[in-house]
């Protein structure tokens, strides 16, 4: 479905640009989990914003679903992490979620607004429609957030760190509750988090990147069959080893990464 080859960026130019990306390549097939991992400031947010189309890379190129990408597409959406500066505040949850559908031609202003319930409901803040985000926990506000990614209808959905924010308990709650999305809505994936347990609970396959000039070090298969459980899965010998390769991977990073890197 997504194809990255040779995606090279650097931000600034002459002596003082940085390079970030250095020739990303890797694939993602249509109704993959893949998880995005590396160190601190190699590039993650920016690989992602150019695998939406939002930043053009210097070289290389994005292909969605056999054309290359130019620009925004409609078969993209992206969950941002800061969700209280992505929601508008003077519309209510329902509202954000029906602007999730503004590009949608098909269905008229009565069907967005049930199909906004649908998902407000799929997400359990079925109670909240007629609520303003502000009036909601952050956890409740991501997942108002991420009923607004599904609204699109989007085949690619990009969450950049959508759990950053919340607490640990919710945390493992919105894992679940994206995963069961996932499935239910048929949705492809790409997820790109800090943390390690979180990456490789999510995903069908795990790619870790290097530190800065930035390139693809693993691309990990995460065999673990598609169910997954918070206690079960993060006990099984085989998720400890693969959770093992990726830390280890991360922190022969850190270790070579100038003080000034770390974060
Ligand atoms: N628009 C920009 N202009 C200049 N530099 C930028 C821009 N966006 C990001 N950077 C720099 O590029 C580097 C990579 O940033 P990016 O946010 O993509 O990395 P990241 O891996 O997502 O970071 P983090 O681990 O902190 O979430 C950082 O040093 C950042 O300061």
């Amino acid at each position: 479905m997504l194809h990255a080859e040779g995606l090279a960026k650097a931000y600034g130019s002459g002596a003082g640009a940085l390079k970030i990306l250095d020739g990303i390549s890797f694939s993602v097939k249509k109704g993959e989990f893949v998880s995005i991992v590396g160190p601190s400031g190699c590039g993650k947010t920016t690989l992602l914003m150019t695998l939406a189309g939002l930043q053009r890379p210097d070289s290389g190129s994005v292909s969605f679903k056999g054309k290359v990408l130019n620009g925004p597409s409609t078969g993209i959406a992206v969950v941002f992490q800061d969700y209280s500066r992505s929601l508008f505040p003077w519309k209510s949850n329902l509202d954000n979620v029906v602007f999730g559908m503004v590009r949608n031609a098909t269905l008229g202003r009565a069907g967005k607004l049930a199909r906004g319930r649908e998902l407000l409901a799929a997400v359990g803040l079925d109670g909240f429609a007629d609520h303003f985000p502000w009036q909601l926990s952050g956890g409740m506000q991501q997942r108002v957030a991420i009923a607004r990614g599904l609204a699109s209808q989007s085949e690619l959905l990009l969450l950049d760190e959508p759990l950053a924010a919340v607490d640990a308990q919710t945390r493992a709650d919105m894992q679940d509750l994206l995963l069961d999305l996932a499935e239910r809505f048929h949705q492809t994936c790409i997820l790109v988090t800090h943390d390690v347990e979180e990456a490789v609970y999510m995903a069908d396959r795990v790619v870790v990147l290097t530190r800065r000039p930035t390139r693809v070090d693993h691309d990990i298969v995460v065999d673990l069959g598609k169910k997954r459980d918070q206690i079960t899965t993060r006990e099984d010998p085989r998720f400890l080893e693969i959770r093992h390769d990726v830390m280890a991977a991360i922190r022969r990073f850190r270790a070579q990464a100038p003080v000034s890197e770390m974060a």
